[in-house]
């Protein structure tokens, strides 16, 4: 780093995030800084409650002597006030479950949400919130056409496999994926909320870095299971959000294990991993949700586990992950 781009991050380093309580390069809101002859340029994401960041950025690069002009490219979703991303490293350990649970713990406690599918190979949000192949409409604003998200169980959803023909591969590639996800990202008409919650598809690839790159994420929930095998895909996963400036805000550990009727506990899958990934990657393990048939049952028949059990385990595990992001987030 040369010695205009040290000045630069050090200026940025001061202006802080009153209601997170830290600056906004550690927070992830500054990204793809570049320096280009006396020219700054970044990508600043803000949330909807945030906007007056820009003018803090605005005045603190104008303080640089060098530099003739700061190109500053607000990137946000219009009324959304935090964006949140559910990934993890491989599929099947429980991403969609995890996004649904906690799209409806949050809610519960009274905040507004939203849940964007944006798991482009394999969309099932709509079956898990019982939202059949209806037709979503769209409406014209000032900005263009919009989709209007659906509505169940009080939250709002929009799913790529909502646009989709059902059982049909959603067979995009390189740039037209690019296109239909950045187009779906910004073309939601979301109203006023809280939280958005995006449930990406499984892995590292061009789709869930073009959704990070391109929407205001300011953190992401990984999913994984207990065995070592999947330790590796959460590793790399992590690895890439950090590389493109997103901070994990932690670890949820699925199908821990099973609970008897006397309540003790037996590992299926292994035990410890989501421990171990934690403390050698330093992020939070953020809860460690059981193996119940209910939770299979309840996403096959569109009623969450949620919803549909809270004095179960599961439920009370989510709740207290959503409590502690609300706590966090302190909006
Ligand atoms: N803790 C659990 N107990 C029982 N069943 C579970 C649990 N977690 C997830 N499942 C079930 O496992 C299956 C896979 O879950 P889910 O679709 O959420 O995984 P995913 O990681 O989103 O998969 P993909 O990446 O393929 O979209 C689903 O049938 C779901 O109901």
């Amino acid at each position: 780093m040369n010695d205009r781009e040290q000045q630069t991050i050090q200026l940025l380093k001061q202006i802080i995030e009153p209601n997170l309580n830290n600056d906004i390069v550690s927070l992830g809101m500054v990204r793809n800084l570049k320096l280009v002859d006396d020219y700054v340029y970044l990508k600043l994401y803000l949330g909807s409650h945030q906007y007056d960041l820009k003018g803090k950025v605005q005045a603190a690069l104008s303080t640089l002597d060098w530099c003739k002009k700061p190109y500053i490219q607000v990137c946000n979703i219009p009324g959304v006030k935090l964006t949140l991303a559910i990934s993890s490293g491989k599929g099947g350990v429980g991403k969609s479950t995890t996004s649904v649970n906690f799209a409806m713990a949050l809610s519960l406690s009274g905040v507004k949400v939203g849940l964007l599918d944006a798991d482009v190979y394999g969309p099932n949000i709509p079956q898990m919130l019982g939202l059949k192949q209806s037709e979503v409409q769209a409406i014209d604003t000032p900005l263009g056409q919009k989709f209007i998200p659906l509505e169940a169980h009080g939250i709002k959803v929009m799913s790529v496999g909502l646009l989709a023909e059902p059982e049909r591969p959603l067979a995009w590639r390189g740039p037209v994926l690019h296109k239909i996800i950045t187009q779906f990202i910004n073309d939601v008409e979301w109203g006023e909320l809280d939280y958005l919650l995006i449930d990406l598809p499984p892995g590292t690839g061009d789709a869930q870095i073009t959704i990070v790159q391109e929407s205001p994420i300011c953190g992401v929930v990984m999913v994984t299971t207990p065995q070592q095998v999947a330790l590796s895909d959460v590793r790399r996963g992590i690895y890439m959000f950090r590389q493109v400036g997103v901070p994990v805000l932690g670890i949820v550990e699925n199908m821990s294990y099973l609970v008897d009727e006397r309540g003790k506990r037996t590992s299926v899958f292994g035990s410890g991993g989501g421990k171990q990934i934690a403390q050698e990657l330093s992020a939070p393990l953020l809860g460690q949700i059981p193996l119940d048939p209910r939770i299979c049952s309840g996403g096959d028949e569109g009623n969450p586990i949620a919803i549909s059990q809270p004095d179960s385990l599961a439920a009370q595990i989510f709740n207290q992950i959503s409590l502690a992001l609300i706590q966090t987030f302190n909006l």
